[in-house]
């Protein structure tokens, strides 16, 4: 009697286990649906970047032997297919069949590239919101952090950077942004040594305004920092205009186009303005998919208007539960800066503007 007794308690133990087991799960999955839904879009865009970049590099399977538009030779010898995702784009059937065949689909789609077009610059111009916009292109697979790799980390090697590549299908194009590329001075002749054919997109805003909001970000980052007038002025009896302060020089866009234009011809360059971005944002990416020789998927259907935002927004996306505006990062209010050191700065960048429309060929109405 007692070994069954035993026996009886030590089954209502393992099923208690068992249970509380199945109840911590159940916990975890409905705590992680929570926080899944009802996340920032920046947020989930973060984890999506995070694990994409913790994702270890796939094992080489098999050689690609395809060649693809607008890359170099040399830069392309170690492409190889590679375990991938079935692509959001493919219909459900179609992944179905694939999947029913036996097939391992998602062990053969897709292809490291380097990218055939890049967003440059400028910071604080508009870049994340013209990438968010593009990425809902089919035909656009980006990768969500900025690589810097032109600047910062161009001694890891071509590879290092193809390998943070999102894979893509033929006729997909890759691209990434990093907006610091627009003022480094030698990343020009290392964006031509990886394919001088790179096509390349430069959001450029009125550069006073472009100012405040990257003296808004540091601030922001840095409560204590001195205030804009002293940091824009060299002398504030003067009024001398300190361009060795970067929030100054990187608004000196003739200067630095100047720079890229040693590498390549002006039709390789596409400049977004940034005030139309958020004006006519279907307008400038009709203008952007043109460019980069896409169909114009991207309309005035996918945007509203965000009065609290202040911005526009992307509508609610198939198989989302919420419209999609940037994160509060973006579009942040601005100090309040006199007017007179507003004005000084309008008078100092109007020379090097015009210089800018000229060469660019575009008037953007900045004076
Ligand atoms: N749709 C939409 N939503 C939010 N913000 C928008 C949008 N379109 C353009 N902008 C403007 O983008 C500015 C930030 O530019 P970047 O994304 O290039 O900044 S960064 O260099 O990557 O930090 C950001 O600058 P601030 O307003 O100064 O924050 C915005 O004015």
């Amino acid at each position: 009697e007692r070994l069954v007794d035993l026996r009886a308690h030590r089954h209502r133990s393992l099923e208690e286990t068992v249970l509380s087991k199945v109840s911590v799960f159940f916990t975890m999955v409905l705590i992680f649906t929570y926080f899944f839904y009802s996340s920032d879009y920046d947020i989930l865009d973060d984890h999506r970047r995070v694990l994409d970049e913790l994702r270890p590099s796939p094992p080489r399977l098999l050689p690609d032997a395809r060649s693809h538009r607008n890359r170099t030779a040399s830069a392309d010898a170690e492409q190889v297919d590679a375990p991938g995702q079935l692509p959001q784009h493919m219909s459900d059937s179609a992944k179905e069949s694939a999947q029913n065949n036996g097939i391992p689909v998602s062990n053969t789609f897709g292809t490291k590239r380097f990218p055939q077009a890049i967003i440059i610059g400028v910071k604080k111009g508009g870049t994340r919101a013209l990438l968010e916009f593009l990425r809902i292109h089919p035909d656009v697979r980006a990768v969500g952090s900025e690589p810097h790799f032109f600047d910062r980390f161009y001694d890891r090697g071509l590879e290092w950077y193809r390998n943070l590549m999102p894979r893509t299908l033929d006729g997909q194009i890759t691209m990434e942004k990093t907006p610091s590329y627009f003022v480094t001075k030698e990343a020009p002749s290392r964006v031509c040594i990886m394919n001088c054919q790179t096509k390349l997109i430069v959001v450029v805003r009125d550069p006073v305004t472009r100012a405040v909001s990257d003296y808004t970000q540091t601030l922001s980052k840095n409560p204590g920092l001195p205030s804009f007038q002293s940091l824009a002025l060299k002398n504030s009896t003067t009024g001398v205009i300190d361009t060795t302060w970067s929030a100054v020089r990187i608004g000196l866009y003739a200067k630095h186009l100047e720079n890229w234009l040693q590498y390549f011809p002006l039709s390789h360059f596409l400049f977004v303005s940034g005030e139309r971005l958020v004006s006519d944002p279907a307008g400038e990416m009709g203008r952007v998919q043109d460019f980069l020789g896409l169909k114009r998927v991207v309309s005035d259907k996918h945007f509203y208007f965000n009065q609290t935002k202040g911005f526009p927004c992307l509508k609610k996306p198939e198989g989302s539960s919420r419209p999609r505006c940037l994160g509060k990062s973006k579009g942040r209010p601005h100090p309040q800066i006199p007017s007179e050191i507003l004005q000084r700065l309008r008078d100092f960048y109007r020379p090097f503007n015009h210089l800018f429309y000229q060469m660019s060929g575009q008037d953007f109405g900045w004076d």
